[in-house]
């Protein structure tokens, strides 16, 4: 199948990205790479290529975390999770809101409503399914991971991330040194596992306290963890709070390093925007809003906060009209089914716009079209996001 459009319809190509991607440095020679001006539409053999490269290196993966998976499970008790998917452990101290961050992400609860939940007294788990099953726990306050009648390798051994929730509107200096003692515990017993902090409850500040406030815990974190000799424990530091997006920004974030699809997914994205002049691209899951894979361009909290809202506006449709909808895959190249696709202007020039395609029933493709990308390439944007929606259809094939 070929565009009906020249090759100059388009705009001249933005500068390649500069990015460093392991699955660029990976392309044999055999597969062409996609020069900007070479041609019009993404290459779908390449993507094919890409995709196939992705998933044998994801069963690898799988194949080695089943078996050790297998000897946790049965040796370890309680806490067990089993290997391939996103694992989030929640730790903070008391009333940080680590419930709450669950809650309103994962389960849509209103924030509001978070202010009559429960303790948490024993580690609770629980799931999310979606385009792969995100799997969250809570680790309540009273168990401290360091204690030594603690087991730490049932509950740590397939964690992927931890994500300590910080409450900036309390008394944060004991938290901080709690946060440190299981930074360094992780450190030396699981370094594998991703240690995230959230600096929550950000909302309780004034704009400039904020930024102070911020910088002082980041501050305080990396000086004691050089000097307990952990200086190159990579963390990671978030603002957050359930009253805006920033909580699910940080959640994106989090989540997006435990993708073994990620690469894959930013290499489609980035070739999309930059064969059809895209300004910013986000693969959202709709059910949560937590965008798991975005192009290379810098991120403007205004293009996700009205991309993240569009997909609210997307589930609330489909909430009153139902899930299901048929025909959402491809049959064969011929047959060409209907996608749930829709465009809507937001600024009062009428230039920039937002373009929404589902890619499959949990996922989302927002892409901000800027200046300069007017409507009536609208059959070459259809086309090659086409070619994306089947490349990651691919990727996430098990
Ligand atoms: N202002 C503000 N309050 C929040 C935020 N997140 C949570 N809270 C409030 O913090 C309180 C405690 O939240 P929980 O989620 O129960 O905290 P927790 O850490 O799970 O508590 P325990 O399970 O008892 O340790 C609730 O009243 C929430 O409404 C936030 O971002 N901003």
């Amino acid at each position: 199948m070929r565009t009906l459009f020249s090759e100059n319809i388009l705009s001249p190509s933005p500068t390649p990205v500069p990015r460093p991607n392991p699955f660029e440095l990976l392309l044999p020679s055999s597969v062409p790479t996609a020069s900007p001006n070479a041609s019009v539409q993404s290459s779908p053999r390449q993507h094919e290529w890409l995709t196939q490269h992705s998933q044998s290196q994801q069963r690898a993966e799988d194949d080695a975390a089943t078996q050790s998976s297998y000897v946790s499970d049965v040796h370890r008790g309680q806490y067990t999770l089993r290997k391939g998917n996103p694992r989030l452990l929640f730790m903070g101290l008391r009333k940080s809101g680590k419930t709450s961050v669950q809650k309103v992400v994962f389960q849509k609860m209103s924030p509001a409503d978070t202010l009559f939940l429960e303790p948490t007294t024993h580690i609770e788990t629980d799931s999310l399914q979606s385009f792969v099953t995100i799997e969250t726990a809570e680790m309540p306050t009273h168990l401290s991971a360091t204690s030594p009648d603690f087991d730490h390798h049932a509950v740590f051994s397939n964690v992927g991330a931890v994500i300590w929730v910080l409450d900036v509107q309390d008394e944060y200096l004991s938290s901080i040194a709690s946060l440190i003692e299981t930074a360094v515990f992780l450190a030396e017993h699981h370094p594998r596992i991703n240690f995230e902090v959230f600096i929550h409850k950000i909302d309780g500040l004034s704009e400039e306290y904020k930024y102070d406030t911020f910088r002082e815990v980041r501050q305080r974190v990396q000086d004691e963890l050089s000097d307990l000799g952990h200086g190159d424990k990579s963390v990671s530091y978030y603002q957050t709070s359930i009253f805006d997006h920033s909580i699910f920004e940080a959640m994106s974030k989090g989540v997006q390093k435990l993708l073994p699809q990620l690469p894959a997914m930013e290499t489609l994205l980035n070739k999309l925007c930059s064969t059809c002049r895209i300004q910013k691209a986000y693969l959202f899951d709709t059910g949560s809003k937590i965008y798991v894979a975005t192009d290379a361009s810098p991120t403007f909290l205004k293009d996700y906060e009205v991309c993240s809202d569009y997909v609210d506006v997307v589930v609330d449709i489909k909430q009153i009209y139902g899930w299901q909808h048929h025909g959402h895959a491809r049959a064969s190249d011929d047959e060409e089914a209907e996608v749930g696709e829709s465009m809507v202007t937001y600024d009062q020039s009428g230039d920039t716009y937002i373009y929404a395609r589902e890619i499959n029933d949990h996922l989302s493709l927002l892409c901000v079209m800027g200046k300069g990308s007017s409507a009536d390439k609208r059959v070459l944007i259809d086309y090659n996001v086409g070619i994306l929606q089947d490349a990651l259809l691919q990727v996430f094939k098990v």
